[in-house]
């Protein structure tokens, strides 16, 4: 067995490790990173970029299927499936690549191959080959996606969204399971390129969704095109030859069966803190076996251990992932001196159409604070002038403020270009504006951003009514 001292282990290589790493030997300190599976993290090669580029394959499609509606006829439409594919994986594997230069340049004294365990709250070991000494570690393991007991062992045609991005071809039929950010991203976009979908959810969430009218208005806007079915069980599954037999059972107790060249299980990621020898690091667990840590300073408790990145599961978004990083590694490097790190507004984005935002406090957040507490003014999309221009006219805007400040706190939306007006949302929610300051703000013509001035109107109007009495307030349960 190697033996290794160092002042700063990082476990994992994805984009919260690597922005690790940086931070520690900015910091003048020894550092290795460690990682058991392949280098180009998550978000270049199962993620973000490829997820993003089967969208934009869609999207062309789709504009080709609404032209007829503005008066140009395109003629027969052909979708490639292979060159769809292809251009995927060649477009990821230039992504991935910039990743790969980025570790080409840790030198190699300073990178391990192998997983890495806890065998004391200083001493790690990798695989069978390297026990390590380290003063301080980050845990920046990700997440790996979950499997639904009951399709666990029905075949490989029941597969995750990493498999996706492997396909050569677009097969003839998905099933997805779940109506979470991967379910409706894939299942859109598949759906859009001519894969027979259908679209599986237990209850009725929609993405990151908690506020109830917008989530409404989110089921109705993605059920027009995609066939989405709500409150639906599991129940079991079996492969025959190319196919899996799936067979779920609705709300009323009535069992269907259907077939599909794929299911594909977008039930949610869990965080890989199972398999790293936690126990050993002397940490206070949460229910899920997560470390308590500071989300200021991504420190476990008050130990020399970190946690950044989806393995906290605080915020499992690419950016978060690598501001969570970059606080882990400074201060993993300057411990004991342990300093609050930038955190900013929460700002989600699901690359649906129309694309889903929410930013700041969300409506769940705020009811768990009591009510009444805040305002809400809305938009809906439906008569907005841009939006019906350019035949995008679906979604609603609910945005958020503070009684008395007239703070703006918040908001959620379902809309077109809602990754546009989120940023817009967000920045003045993190400068602090109150919904007057926001109003005096330029907004041009015809625009969509008018939309947002309408919600913001309406917000004013009910700040200015002030707090109504508890006895008075509307119920406002969180959506599920
Ligand atoms: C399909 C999909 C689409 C997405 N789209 C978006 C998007 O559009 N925008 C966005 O912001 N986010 C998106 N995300 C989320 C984003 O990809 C993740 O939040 C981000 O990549 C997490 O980075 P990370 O560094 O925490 O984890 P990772 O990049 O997964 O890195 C963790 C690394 O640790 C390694 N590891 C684990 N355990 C060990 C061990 N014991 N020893 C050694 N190494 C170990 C793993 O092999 C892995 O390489 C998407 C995710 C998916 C799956
Ligand atoms: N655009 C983006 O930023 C983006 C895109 C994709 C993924 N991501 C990240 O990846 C994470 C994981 O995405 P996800 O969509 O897998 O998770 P999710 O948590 O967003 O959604 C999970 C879905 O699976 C359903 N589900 C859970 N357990 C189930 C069960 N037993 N049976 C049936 N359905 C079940 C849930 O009801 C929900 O609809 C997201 O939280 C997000 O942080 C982000």
């Amino acid at each position: 067995m190697n033996k290794l001292h160092v002042d700063v282990a990082i476990i994992g290589t994805g984009t919260a490790g690597l922005a690790a790493y940086r931070a520690a030997r900015a910091q003048g300190k020894t550092a290795v990173v460690i990682e058991s599976g392949p280098y180009g993290t998550t978000c270049a090669r199962v993620g973000c970029m490829p997820s993003k580029l089967l969208i934009a394959a869609s999207e062309a499609a789709h504009m080709l299927a609404l032209a007829p509606a503005f008066g140009v006829h395109p003629g027969p439409v052909r979708i490639d499936g292979k060159a769809v594919m292809a251009r995927v994986r060649s477009e990821r594997d230039r992504f991935v690549g910039f990743v790969l230069e980025s570790v080409d340049n840790i030198p190699d004294q300073d990178k391990l191959r192998g997983h890495a365990r806890f065998t004391g709250p200083q001493s790690l070991q990798v695989d069978q080959h390297t026990a390590i000494e380290a003063a301080r570690v980050v845990i920046a393991s990700g997440s790996t996606p979950v499997m639904l007991p009951q399709l666990k062992d029905v075949g490989e045609r029941v597969i995750v969204s990493d498999a996706v991005f492997d396909w050569t071809d677009l097969p003839a039929s998905v099933a997805v399971i779940g109506t979470g950010v991967i379910g409706l991203e894939l299942g859109q976009a598949l759906h859009r390129l001519g894969v027979r979908v259908s679209v599986f959810a237990r209850g009725g969430s929609v993405a990151q969704l908690s506020d109830p009218e917008v989530l409404h208005v989110a089921g109705k806007a993605l059920g027009r095109e995609l066939d989405l079915r709500f409150q639906q069980l599991i129940v079991g599954a079996r492969q025959e030859n190319e196919e899996v037999v799936l067979t779920t059972r609705d709300a009323a107790g009535a069992e269907r069966t259907d077939r599909y060249a794929y299911v594909l299980v977008a039930a949610g990621r869990t965080p890989n803190v199972d398999r790293i020898g936690i126990e050993h690091a002397g940490l206070e667990l949460d229910e899920r076996g997560i470390p308590l840590f500071d989300a200021s300073t991504m420190q476990c408790g008050t130990s020399h251990i970190f946690i950044a990145g989806d393995a906290n599961n605080e915020r499992p978004v690419l950016p978060e992932a690598a501001d969570h990083g970059k606080i882990a590694g400074e201060n993993a490097g300057r411990y004991p001196d342990v300093r609050p790190g930038l955190r900013r507004t929460p700002l989600t984005i699901a690359f649906t159409e129309p694309q889903i935002a929410t930013l700041g406090e969300t409506y769940r957040e705020l009811c768990a604070q009591g009510k009444p507490k805040f305002a809400v003014g809305k938009v809906s999309f439906e008569n907005q002038g841009r939006s019906r221009v350019m035949l995008q006219n679906h979604g609603m805007l609910r945005v958020y403020g503070e009684y008395g400040t007239g703070r703006f706190l918040g908001a959620e939306m379902i809309g077109p270009r809602a990754e546009n007006l989120g940023h817009l949302l967000a920045w003045a929610c993190q400068a602090r504006l109150t919904v007057a300051q926001m109003l005096d703000m330029p907004f041009y013509h015809p625009v969509i951003e008018e939309g947002v001035r309408t919600a913001l109107r309406d917000l004013a109007l009910e700040l200015e009514k002030g707090a109504p009495r508890a006895s008075s307030a509307p119920d406002n349960t969180p959506g599920v």
